[in-house]
């Protein structure tokens, strides 16, 4: 479970000349199996939401918990056991394949010298299984399509199976077929392994579509929306754009 306490998101004094604030938000819980996408104009602060709760900024004040403890107080290597990221774009690496790239996720489960365990490799096995990607296990990541490496990604992240995975615009590069086949198999994913899924979007359609929650920033009131499934779409589309 994952809570925003009044919550104020934007930038500190050290930051920028002035503090910033992009927005505030009311007191939220997120459950497990919960897909949550955030929506809002360019420049509104998906981004910086994002990077907030993955604890690479403060908030300007408010607090985040996850299973009731404050995220300040977590390590880094707690934090990567609760929390998963894939960026919107990643253009692969070299003779690094599939079965490697979803093997990363195993990475705060190892020893220094990254060695898997058996149980690692059953798990890297299951992912790789449940996305599909048997096919794909041996093929360098520079060589697969834009839709296959998101889903090589999402592998990564689930790997890693933490109880909430971020996804920074997971369908920026994609073409109409691939955007439906990753929002369905994140929406599956959600549901099956009862994780708290949040996408950014501008992809608003399908956001309705395929999400069970949507949080908007509106940057009339700067204030953080929030929205459930069945969602009325012109309503939140004319308050928030
Ligand atoms: N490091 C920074 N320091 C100060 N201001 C920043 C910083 N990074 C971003 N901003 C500002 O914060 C605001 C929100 O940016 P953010 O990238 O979070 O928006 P976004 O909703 O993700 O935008 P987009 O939809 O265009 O990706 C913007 O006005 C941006 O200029």
């Amino acid at each position: 479970m994952l809570k925003f306490q009044d919550l104020h998101i934007g930038f500190s004094k050290a930051k920028r000349k002035e503090e910033r604030i992009l927005f505030t938000c009311e007191n939220l819980t997120f459950n497990p199996g919960e897909f949550v996408a955030v929506i809002g104009p360019n420049g509104s602060g998906k981004t910086t939401l994002f990077n907030t709760i993955l604890g690479e900024q403060n908030p300007l004040a408010g607090e985040i918990s996850i299973e009731d403890k404050n995220w300040k107080n977590l390590t880094r290597t707690e934090k990567a056991k609760h929390l998963s990221f894939v960026p919107s774009k990643f253009s692969g690496v070299d003779h690094l394949s599939v079965y490697d790239l979803v093997s990363m996720g195993r990475a705060p489960y190892t020893n220094m010298l990254n060695k898997l365990t058996e149980e690692d490799e059953s798990i890297v096995q299951k992912v790789i299984n449940q996305l599909g990607l048997s096919d794909f296990i041996n093929e360098n990541t520079i060589s697969l399509s834009d839709g296959e490496r998101q889903i090589a990604m999402i592998g990564k992240a689930l790997a890693q199976e933490a109880g909430i995975m971020i996804l920074d615009e997971p369908t920026a590069f994609l073409d109409y077929n691939n955007r439906r086949k990753v929002l369905q198999l994140l929406k599956e994913i959600a549901e099956k392994n009862n994780q708290i899924i949040f996408i950014s979007s501008h992809d608003l359609d399908l956001c309705f579509e395929y999400c069970s929650r949507v949080v908007a920033i509106d940057t009339s009131s700067n204030q953080l929306l929030n929205f459930y499934s069945p969602f009325k779409k012109e309503e939140i589309i004319n308050k928030v754009f």
